[in-house]
Formats: C-alpha cells, sequence, structure tokens
C-alpha cells in the first residue's frame, strides 16, 4: 500500500510499468494510473517540487515519482508532454528506502539507452532570440533530475557547433543537443556525418558512395523560427516535450539527402532542398533577418506577389512503388512498419557495409534509362526526405513522406496562374491534398538532378556573383559544406548600415525588382535546409537511416489511448486517420 494525500493505493511494479490504483474503504480498485518504467524521469526522496523551483522536504517516509505526462485525449495540444510528478507516502522508512531502490533498478535496467552525458550548443540568436533562456529554465532543471550532466556551449559564431562537433575530442559524450532552429541542427548534422566519415575512413564527396551510419544521437530543443525537422520527428515544437525525449534516450533514425555539385559535396538537408518560389523566399528572408521568424512571411508575400517561374529539366530515380506512395494518405507515425521494414531492406544484416555497398554499386551502374526526366517551368521543385510539417504546415510539404524509409519525396509544381498557385501554397495550412491538381505532381525517390537549359549557365553564375557580393552566399569555389552562408551575428550587422541608401541597399531593391519587373532572372537559387546552395546545377541522393535523432516519430493518439491498434490498416476510417 502507498498512500497520495489520504488516499490509498495498491501499488505494482511489475515488468515495464509501475502502476497504482487507487482504493475505496472496502479495498475494492478504482482508478489505475500506469507508468511505464521507461518513461520515468526520475525518483527521490521526500517530498521534491523542481517547478517553479527545486525544494526538497525531506519527510523520511515519502518518496517522489517524476515521468512523462502526456497531455489529456482530445486535448487541443496534442503531442505535448510535461512532467508529472506524484508524492508517494509510504508505511515505514525502511518500505520507501525499498521502493526507491527498486524504482532506481527497474530504471537501469529498462532504459539502458538513455544518456549520461551530453554536449549541448545554444545559439543565441536564433528564432526570437530566447534560446539560452530556454535551456537554462526549462530543460536544464529536467536534464540536472534526470541525472544526466552536461557540458554547455553559447555559440559566438556561425558553424562553431559544427567545427567542435568535427575536430574536439568527444569521449564520453552519449549525444549531442542543439537549442535553435533548423540552421542550428544542420549544424550538428554536418559535424555528426561529416567526424562518422573521418572516421571511418570514408569520402563524403563521392556521390555514388557509402556513408557511414552515426551512432552519435542529435536533441534538438526547439528555439528557431520554422523548427521544422523538431516538428515533423516530434509533432510539436516544444522545449520541454523534446527534453524529456532526450532523457529517456528514445530514438529516430533519419533519412538525409547529401546534394552534390559535380563531383563535391555542397551540403546534407532532411527537411528541403527547394527551389524557385522557396528558394527565392530564402534568398529574399535573409535580407530581413531582423523581423526574426515573421521574415519569412513577408519574404513570402513578396515572392508570390512576384508570379516566378523558372526553367530546367529534372531527373529522378524512382522509389520501389510496391513499398509505399507520396499518395497512399497514411502518415509515418511513431513504429512506422514502412520505415522498421526499409531498416532490413537498406542494412540485411549486421555487417551491413558491405552488402550496402552491394546495394550502392547497383546504384550507380543504374542505367540512363532508369531515370525519369521532366523539362519545364517549374514554380517550385521541392525534395524533402520526410513529411517537413511545421507550425506553418502542420501535415507538412509532403504530408505521407517517411522519416526513415531511405526515399524523398519529390514534389514538382509546374507554371501556373498566381490564383492556383495561391491554392497549392494555401493546402498546405489546411487537411486538403496539395497533390490533387493539374499542374503538381510527386514522385517518391532515390535520387534527383537538376539541370538548366542549355545556355543558361552563364546566368547562374551571374546570379551566384550578385548573391555573394551581397553577402547572402559564401564563395563557390570554398566547399559549401565546409561554411554555410548563414550566419545571424553577419546579416544582422551588416543590416542597419545596409539599410541606408548603401551601394547595397541598392543591389538588395535591384534583387526584388530582377524578380518582380522588366527582365526576371532565369535562374533561381536552391534553398537547402535554409541554406543558399552556391550552385544550381546539382544531383542529390538520400542516404537511408543516416543519423539518429532522440524522438520516436509523432505519436498517434488514439493508438497511445487504446482506440487505433493499427495506423496504416484502419484505411482512415478512424477519428484520427480521417482527419
Ligand atoms: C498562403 C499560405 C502559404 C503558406 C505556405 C506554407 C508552406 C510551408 C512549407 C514549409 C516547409 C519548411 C521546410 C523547412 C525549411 C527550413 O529548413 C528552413 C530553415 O529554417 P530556420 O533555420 O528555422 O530558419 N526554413 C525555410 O526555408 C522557410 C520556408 C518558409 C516558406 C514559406
Ligand atoms: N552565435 C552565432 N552567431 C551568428 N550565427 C550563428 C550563431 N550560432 C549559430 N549561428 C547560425 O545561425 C543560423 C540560424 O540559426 P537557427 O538556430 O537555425 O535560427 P533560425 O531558425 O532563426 O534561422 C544557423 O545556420 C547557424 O549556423
Ligand atoms: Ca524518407
Amino acid at each position: 500500500s502507498l498512500w497520495i494525500g489520504n488516499q490509498r493505493y495498491r501499488a505494482t511494479l511489475s515488468g515495464w510499468y509501475f502502476s497504482w490504483t487507487e482504493l475505496d474503504k472496502k479495498n475494492r480498485e478504482k482508478k489505475t494510473v500506469s507508468v511505464p518504467v521507461a518513461e520515468v524521469i526520475g525518483v527521490e526522496d521526500g517530498r521534491v517540487e523542481v517547478q517553479p523551483q527545486k525544494k526538497v522536504e525531506d519527510t523520511d517516509r515519502e518518496f517522489t515519482l517524476f515521468y512523462v505526462k502526456r497531455s489529456g485525449r482530445g486535448s487541443s495540444q496534442k503531442g505535448l508532454w510535461s512532467l508529472g510528478r506524484t508524492h508517494f507516502r509510504c508505511p515505514s522508512r525502511d518500505l520507501r528506502d525499498q521502493w526507491v531502490t527498486q524504482l532506481r533498478t527497474a530504471l537501469k535496467t529498462h532504459s539502458p539507452s538513455r544518456p549520461h552525458k551530453l554536449l549541448v550548443f545554444i545559439n543565441p540568436f536564433g528564432g526570437k532570440k530566447r534560446g539560452k533562456q530556454i535551456y537554462h529554465s526549462l530543460v536544464a532543471p529536467l536534464l540536472e533530475l534526470a541525472g544526466i550532466s552536461s557540458h554547455v556551449v553559447v555559440t559566438e559564431r556561425a558553424n562553431q557547433a559544427r567545427d567542435h562537433i568535427l575536430k574536439k575530442d568527444l569521449t564520453g559524450f552519449d549525444g549531442v543537443v542543439c537549442v535553435g532552429g533548423d540552421g542550428m541542427f544542420s549544424e550538428l548534422l554536418h559535424g555528426v556525418i561529416g567526424r562518422t566519415q573521418q572516421e571511418a575512413g570514408l569520402s563524403e564527396h563521392d556521390s555514388s558512395g557509402v556513408l557511414q551510419s552515426c551512432d552519435l544521437h542529435i536533441g534538438i530543443i526547439p528555439a528557431g523560427s520554422t523548427d521544422c525537422v523538431c516538428f515533423a520527428t516530434v509533432g510539436v515544437n516544444d522545449p520541454v516535450t523534446s527534453a524529456l525525449h532526450i532523457i529517456i534516450g528514445d530514438s529516430q533514425p533519419l533519412d538525409v539527402c547529401a546534394v552534390h555539385h559535380k563531383s563535391s559535396l555542397v551540403r546534407y538537408s532532411v527537411s528541403l532542398v527547394g527551389y524557385g518560389f522557396y528558394g527565392d523566399v530564402l534568398a529574399e528572408s535573409e535580407r530581413h533577418r531582423w523581423m526574426g521568424p515573421l521574415r519569412y512571411d513577408y519574404a513570402g508575400c513578396m515572392v508570390y506577389l512576384c508570379n516566378q517561374s523558372y526553367q530546367g529539366t529534372v531527373q529522378f530515380l524512382r522509389a520501389d512503388p510496391g513499398l509505399s506512395s507520396p499518395r497512399d494518405k497514411t502518415r509515418c507515425l511513431s513504429g512506422c512498419s514502412v520505415c522498421s521494414e526499409s531498416k532490413e531492406r537498406l542494412f540485411p544484416l549486421s555487417d551491413s557495409c558491405s552488402l550496402y555497398s552491394d546495394k550502392l554499386s547497383q546504384y550507380s551502374e543504374q542505367s540512363e534509362g532508369e531515370w525519369t526526366s521532366v523539362s519545364g517551368r517549374f514554380k517550385s521543385i521541392s525534395l524533402t526526405c520526410m513529411s517537413s510539417s511545421c507550425p506553418k504546415s502542420p501535415l507538412g510539404l509532403s504530408p505521407s513522406a517517411h522519416l526513415a524509409d531511405g526515399t524523398g519525396d519529390l514534389i514538382l509544381v509546374r507554371d501556373t496562374n498566381p490564383l492556383a498557385f495561391l491554392t497549392y501554397l494555401h493546402r498546405h495550412t489546411t487537411s486538403q491534398d496539395q497533390f490533387d491538381l493539374p499542374f503538381v505532381e510527386v514522385h517518391r525517390v532515390k535520387a534527383v538532378r537538376f539541370s538548366l537549359p542549355l545556355g543558361e549557365e552563364d546566368e547562374e553564375d551571374e546570379r551566384t556573383e550578385q548573391n555573394i557580393e551581397e553577402g547572402v552566399m559564401e564563395h563557390p569555389d570554398k566547399p559549401c559544406v565546409q561554411s554555410p552562408s548563414r550566419s545571424i551575428s553577419q546579416q544582422h550587422l551588416a543590416g542597419p548600415a545596409r539599410e541606408r541608401g548603401t551601394p547595397n541597399n541598392r543591389k538588395k531593391r535591384d534583387f526584388l525588382c530582377g524578380l518582380c519587373c522588366s527582365k526576371p532572372p532565369a535562374v533561381s537559387v536552391w534553398n537547402c535546409d535554409g541554406e543558399l546552395l552556391p550552385h544550381t546545377e546539382i544531383s542529390c541522393r538520400v542516404h537511408g537511416q543516416l543519423v539518429r535523432l532522440y524522438a520516436r516519430g509523432i505519436e498517434d493518439e488514439l493508438r497511445i489511448w487504446g482506440l487505433c491498434e493499427d495506423s496504416r490498416n484502419c484505411n482512415g476510417k478512424c477519428v484520427l486517420h480521417s482527419q
């Protein structure tokens, strides 16, 4: 027996669960609460509070259990996790000590993948510039409660986090965490992939080569502008929810797209490699960083009004259509069967590298005839390895894309009238099918190539030079992977001086004029997870499950509450899947 307040409970710790059942005066069982041991955050002697501040009342018959608590069923805050806390009173001190010891032992046994030590990078300038506050007030107390030690680096420049991961001794760290947005995540992604390949002696520049999957986990505490990677892998962009996923050591594999230009790696992407609309929005938004996250809304409106489209040829290698389709109306949810089956396909034996290389040599030998080619004028071309859902678009760019199936979804939006394009964009904010439009096509792919019409190559250089002069990009001779273009401080410091009619400012106006007025540019620019790429002709290849995040995918609300056992096969009949 245990007591919560004056109420008696029968408590059991058996296998994977700690449960307590309310008993009435006649010992009849009433409501039961069950907490999976894997979701226990900590067990403390006495009555302990951590919010708003840590307070310990060391009463000798009590203990406090901290655990993951989900927002109520049907709540508007779907997917949010918070810290649950219950004070239990035992009949004696001895029994209290036994409970605490047993619970802690169970925690060690059932949660072997929890991190013990984390390396945390905070971008103090990301999003609304609240990174430091978010970490210290919401995240650090939870890590401390869970007994996780952390080494915190507040970044002073762009690429500091990436360089640190690439060059410094990481012995003892179980994972790396960023407090920031998609750009900050991208730094960690490049650091972790680069370091893993260095250690494995593999070249990242060989576009048909095998890449070694990374063991070091990445955690994201969302504090950025789009927070797409966090939203699409957790279901919400909430720092406490993400901190709890990190603490319990969740693990979500993620596909990564490698972008190459000629024979060198340009960058990696997980959320968006976008040309046309999304490239132009990013180029325009970088000039308005001072607006914070609102810069994307402003730039989106401006670029939409300019009504541009671009010519080019897109070639792609289709993924096996028997496995899944971007239009099958399913969603990749936690425990997704498509992704788990892909694991066996991508890594058929534990000695994955050799077999995987066999598969890749097949890939590189794939005949030209197997590439499908589409030429024309496009409003936008997007490739995403996952749904890319974000607060702006809750179902994302490709709602049925999978996080870890080794494929990406290629979305081609052909030139159309402004109203039709607005319909396409608007459907991202609703549950209407954005692919059910005559000028839109979507393909599930393994690789993509983009080329400009013959004779446009000079334009590519011109546009690239212009961007570099304006400080939006670095020189293409420097491999982009060594020096991504975006730096908040650079943009920030350069901003005010440029506003006052300096030559740079005139060029800024030329950029929009170029887009909207007399001679519109023939060439757009690629947006690669929020970075402008310095090349237009690129090739992309999806590497299945290359990295792992501290996440578990989006939880199926009905499955959690025991109402829908099979998200894939309910055929949209249940409440959640018919939405
Ligand atoms: C009429 C309403 C139109 C609304 C259209 C909404 C479409 C939203 C799709 C968003 C896809 C986002 C893919 C993620 C990209 C990020 O990697 C990138 C960088 O993010 P951050 O580091 O946080 O700054 N964000 C973008 O490129 C912004 C795209 C915004 C497009 C409107
Ligand atoms: N201290 C810093 N000063 C300037 N730029 C930084 C700093 N730390 C990180 N960055 C860069 O800022 C960019 C944007 O950061 P991010 O956290 O994604 O915010 P947002 O979502 O608002 O774009 C990243 O590409 C990162 O390389
Ligand atoms: Ca995928």
